[in-house]
């Protein structure tokens, strides 16, 4: 009997869980590609302080006058290939501290909680209320910030400032929708907040504020906001946020809160290290984030890496709710920190994740199977799903990713070798370098899926089911996995 399960019920194949949530703690931290709206020259990584833009330097001489630099300072900003970054002005250390800037500099939740708005912002979402925030200081000629908000760039790379056009380079891929998403949410959000913040304050925000305006501060958030600190899971710190990202380095551990009072005191100050020995004239760089895909990494910061296990593909699964068992899947889905949809990253040359075969086994249960559902089996079903349970069950299974990536390898508009051909035909401008990057990254990690599943297929009769186990643990199967039969004397 056919089960009663087709590809588009058991699994969908797309959309990243994370963009629902801005700013989640444990897994992100933010950053963006040479900005786009700035009209800075890119040269070499030795901009003295004389070559430098005047909003730079305008930006310097006011960190001079806060006192949080001095000659003792072992950087100086400078233009490079990434935008501005931070270049050493003598030999730095491994370990060594390259700058420190005090809290009353520093942008956060608490920033806005003590200003003008601070009122009109209490309960609003932490990313929300900076944004304003941002948006309101940046109209404001006498914002404390202005030297600061003069060196944001107008844009960067992150495909949410991509036109049209530029987003049809990433026809059919996952980021394309995720960028969708983001910018539905964002545009909800600001829908929002116009109608219950800015227009009841119209004096708190004289000058009209614009989608694009919080697009832009969003993006600035995503791309420049500290994230790894705690307590301070959003956190804009000027001349901090110059630090351009290396693949190079892997230690993410860089910078911290140093307090004389204790965390949250006035004297706290955001201390940023070196990861690695820097030569003089050469350019201070971090690592952002070792566990983002490309996608995030296109999408917060704009750009991505060449490196082969940034290349990800996010598997959505689910239990329908047609399924004629489906409060049995997600009591146990849930008591096994699961529920109705489930989220997997699958990266090019790594492993399937650990529990992604168990869920797909249990939305795949049916028919002669569907007694594993039963309530006797709620403490033991977790453990047997993590084996193959039935050849039905175990070929749906493949039969079921094998046609969802067909699927979604059918919706791009380029095949991998053509995309490796235009990658190779020579220099492509950012945006249309990550676009390919992207939809290439993706199909290969949707081939490996693919060849997986198909290697499972390919071994349907040869697995053992859980049937077998069954009687080999009751000693019914003897060595050549014959079954063992009692004879009538
Ligand atoms: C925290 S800011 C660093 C300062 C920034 N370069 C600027 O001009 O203001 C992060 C942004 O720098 C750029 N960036 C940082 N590292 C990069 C890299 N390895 N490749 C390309 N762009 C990079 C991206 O635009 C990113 O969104």
């Amino acid at each position: 009997m056919a089960p009663p399960y087709s590809a588009t019920s058991l699994l969908l194949t797309s959309s990243p869980s994370s963009f629902l949530s801005p700013f989640p703690a444990a897994k992100r931290d933010y950053r963006p590609r040479l900005p786009a709206g700035r009209a800075f020259v890119v040269n070499s990584l030795r901009s003295s302080g004389s070559e430098l833009p005047p909003a730079v330097q305008t930006f310097w001489k006011w960190l001079t006058e806060e006192g949080v630099v001095s000659s003792k300072t072992s950087t100086l900003p400078g233009v490079v290939d990434e935008g501005l970054g931070l270049i050493a002005k003598r030999d730095i250390g491994r370990n060594e501290v390259v700058l420190e800037v005090p809290k009353r500099l520093w942008i956060n939740p608490d920033t806005v909680a003590a200003s003008e708005i601070g009122k009109v912002c209490v309960g609003l979402k932490p990313w929300i209320a900076v944004a304003l925030f941002l948006i309101r200081e940046k109209r404001s000629e006498g914002s404390r910030w202005r030297r600061y908000i003069d060196v944001l760039p107008e844009e960067t790379n992150s495909t949410i400032f991509w036109s049209e056009e530029e987003l049809a380079e990433l026809q059919g891929s996952q980021l394309l929708s995720t960028t969708k998403s983001v910018k539905e949410y964002i545009k909800n959000e600001f829908e929002k907040i116009e109608e219950e913040v800015i227009s009841p304050n119209k004096k708190l925000f004289p000058n009209p504020i614009t989608l694009t305006d919080f697009i832009w501060a969003f993006g600035i958030l995503r791309s420049r906001a500290f994230s790894r600190l705690r307590g301070h899971n959003l956190l804009l710190v000027p001349f901090a946020d110059l630090i351009n990202h290396s693949s190079r380095i892997e230690t993410e551990d860089t910078y911290e809160i140093k307090g004389t009072g204790g965390l949250f005191s006035r004297d706290s100050v955001f201390s940023l290290r070196s990861p690695v020995y820097v030569k003089a004239g050469e350019q201070v760089l971090i690592q952002y984030d070792t566990r983002k895909s490309n996608g995030e990494l296109a999408l917060d910061y704009g750009f991505i890496e060449a490196t082969a296990n940034r290349n990800a593909y996010t598997l959505t699964l689910g239990i329908s709710e047609s399924d004629p068992f489906y409060g049995d899947k997600l009591d146990i889905a849930e008591s096994n920190g699961m529920g109705e949809t489930a989220y997997f990253d699958i990266y090019l040359g790594q492993p399937l994740p650990p529990t992604m075969l168990q869920y797909l086994r249990l939305v795949a249960l049916g028919g002669t199977d569907a007694f594993l559902l039963e309530s006797i089996f709620r403490n033991t079903v977790w453990g047997h799903l993590d084996l193959p349970v039935s050849r039905s069950n175990e070929e749906l299974v493949c039969r079921v990713v094998r046609e969802a990536c067909a699927s979604a390898l059918s919706g791009y508009s380029t095949t991998v070798e053509e995309d490796a051909e235009i990658i190779e035909s020579g220099s492509l401008n950012p945006r249309l370098e990550i676009a390919v990057g992207i939809r290439a990254g993706e199909k290969r990690v949707l081939r490996q899926i693919d060849g997986d599943f198909k290697e499972r297929e390919s071994e349907l009769n040869e697995v053992e089911y859980y049937q077998e186990r069954r009687l080999r643990d009751l000693g019914l199967v003897g060595e050549q996995g014959d079954i063992i039969f009692w004879e009538p004397k």
